[in-house]
């Protein structure tokens, strides 16, 4: 019993805590007064592009050549970002946090439509996806030089 009040007192200071800080709903919810990061399904994301276009009468624009000429277009879009400026650290030290969430964009844009493509073509993407990596996993057998060459094979 004890325990309980003590942990309700500690999840009513974190919620009072947390109301005062600038907090991104984008990113993250709350759960029992936690702020934390869920797991996305590419279920869920073709499930809400799909009500995207149906709430807009978009359904008929998007076709399966439509959307792949969309998501050759934000692919142009990502590239931009990365053009000119040489190679890039992982993590992105150096840049700023508008240089990120811009990436966050197109990267996203990029997804929904590769989404979006998979599902009016009927295919369930993560499954495929899956099945994928075993493929290539068949076709690049693990071998012991793996960790000491450089090269890859192709
Ligand atoms: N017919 C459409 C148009 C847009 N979208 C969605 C999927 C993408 O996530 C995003 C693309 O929107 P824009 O075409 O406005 O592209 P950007 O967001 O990249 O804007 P801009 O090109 O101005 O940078 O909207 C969609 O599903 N179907």
């Amino acid at each position: 019993m004890l325990s309980i009040n003590w942990t309700c007192t500690q999840l009513y200071w974190i919620n009072q805590t947390n109301k005062q800080k600038p907090f991104s709903y984008k990113k993250m919810e709350y759960s029992n007064g936690f702020p934390r990061k869920r797991d996305v399904s590419l279920q869920e994301l073709s499930k809400r592009l799909a009500e995207f276009a149906q709430v807009r009468g978009w359904e008929q624009y998007h076709s399966p050549r439509n959307l792949l000429l969309a998501l050759v277009g934000e692919v142009g879009e990502l590239s931009e970002i990365f053009q000119w400026k040489g190679e890039v650290a992982k993590g992105l030290p150096n840049w700023s946090s508008d240089d990120k969430e811009h990436l966050e964009e197109e990267l996203s844009d990029v997804l929904l439509y590769l989404v979006r493509l998979a599902d009016v073509c009927g295919l369930d993407l993560g499954q495929a996806a899956l099945t994928k990596i075993v493929k290539n996993a068949k076709k690049y057998p693990v071998t012991t030089t793996d960790h000491t060459t450089t090269s890859n094979r192709n």
